[in-house]
C-alpha cells in the first residue's frame, strides 16, 4: 500500500481557550489533489502550519510523506513545496534571486528562468520583487514552491490576487504537477476553482473536519441539485460563517499554548 502524503491522528492545536484544530483525522493519499475548504478561523492554516512544523501540535499526530514533522523536519522541507498564504517578498532581490535562495536550499539544479517563465514571469526575471504587483508575487511565490519537483505541494489560498491567466495558470500547475505524480494539498475561497481541480474536498468547520468527499458525492448525500457547485456544499456544511474572534470557551481548564507565527 502506497504511503499517504498526509496523515493525522488527533491533531489539535489551542490558542489559550481558542481551539483552532479540534482533533483532526484526516488522510490525502498520494497523487490526489485534495481541497481543504472552510469559512475564515476554521482552522485551515494551523493545519498547515502543524504540518509543517511551524507550530507544535498540543495533542494528537501527523506524518507527513511518512515523516514526522516534528522529527524529519529538514528531509521534509526538502520533498515538500509550500505557497503560504501570505508571502513577504524582499523588495530589492530579483524574481531570479528569490529562486536561487530556494534551489540553493533544496539543492537543486532548476533553472530560475525556466521556473519564472512557467508562472508566467518571464519578463521579469531581473526585476526586483519590490515593483511586483500582488498577482506577480503569487506567481513568484508559486515558482518558488515548485523548485525540486517536489512530492507534495501544499498550496494555502493560491488564487489570491491573480487575474484570470493567474487563476488558469495555478489551475495548469496544478495538473501538470499531479501528472507526473505529485499531491496536491490547498485550502481556497475561490470555490469555483476548487471544484475545477480537486479529487476530493475536506470542509472544515470550528476545528473540526465536519465532511469530506467528492463534489458528486455530497450533491447527493446533501440532497443538492445534481448541477450544485461547492458554494451550496460548504453553505450548507458550514451555515453560521465565519468563527467569531472570540475565543469559543471549550477549554477554559486547559492550559493553553502562547501565540506562535506561522502561516496566518
Ligand atoms: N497565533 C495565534 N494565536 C491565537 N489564536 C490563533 C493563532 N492563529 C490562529 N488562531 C485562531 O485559531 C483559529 C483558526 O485560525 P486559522 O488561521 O487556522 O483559520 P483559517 O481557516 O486559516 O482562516 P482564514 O480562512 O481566515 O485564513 C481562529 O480562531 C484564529 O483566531
Amino acid at each position: 500500500m502506497t504511503t499517504p502524503a498526509i496523515e493525522t491522528d488527533g491533531l489539535t492545536k489551542r490558542y489559550g481557550s481558542t481551539v483552532a484544530l479540534d482533533g483532526l483525522d484526516l488522510t490525502v493519499e498520494s497523487g490526489e489533489v485534495y481541497g481543504f475548504l472552510g469559512p475564515n478561523g476554521a482552522g485551515k492554516s494551523t493545519t498547515i502550519n502543524l504540518l509543517l512544523n511551524y507550530v507544535r501540535p498540543t495533542d494528537g499526530s501527523a506524518t507527513v510523506l511518512g515523516l514526522d514533522p516534528w522529527d524529519d523536519v529538514v528531509a521534509l522541507h526538502d520533498r515538500v513545496g509550500i505557497l503560504p498564504d501570505r508571502y513577504d517578498t524582499y523588495d530589492d532581490l530579483s524574481a531570479r534571486r528569490h529562486l536561487r535562495l530556494v534551489i540553493d536550499t533544496k539543492r537543486s539544479d532548476d533553472d530560475p528562468e525556466a521556473l519564472l517563465t512557467r508562472v508566467g514571469l518571464s519578463d521579469a526575471v531581473d526585476r526586483p520583487a519590490g515593483e511586483f504587483s500582488q498577482g506577480m508575487e503569487q506567481r513568484l511565490a508559486l515558482a518558488m514552491a515548485l523548485v525540486g519537483d517536489p512530492d507534495l505541494l501544499i498550496l494555502d489560498e493560491p488564487f489570491t490576487g491573480l487575474d484570470p491567466h493567474g487563476v488558469a495558470l495555478v489551475r495548469d500547475v496544478v495538473a501538470e504537477e499531479t501528472d507526473r505524480g505529485a499531491t496536491v494539498f490547498f485550502s481556497s475561497h475561490v470555490l469555483g476553482q476548487v471544484e475545477l481541480v480537486c479529487d476530493r474536498l475536506g470542509i472544515l468547520h470550528h476545528g473540526t473536519l465536519v465532511d469530506e468527499g467528492t463534489l458528486a458525492g455530497f450533491r447527493e448525500r446533501l440532497d443538492l441539485d445534481a448541477d450544485a457547485a461547492v458554494e451550496d456544499v460548504f453553505v450548507e456544511l458550514t451555515e453560521d460563517g465565519v468563527r467569531s474572534a472570540a475565543p469559543r470557551d471549550e477549554s477554559a481548564s486547559i492550559a493553553g499554548d502562547a501565540p506562535e507565527g506561522g502561516v496566518q
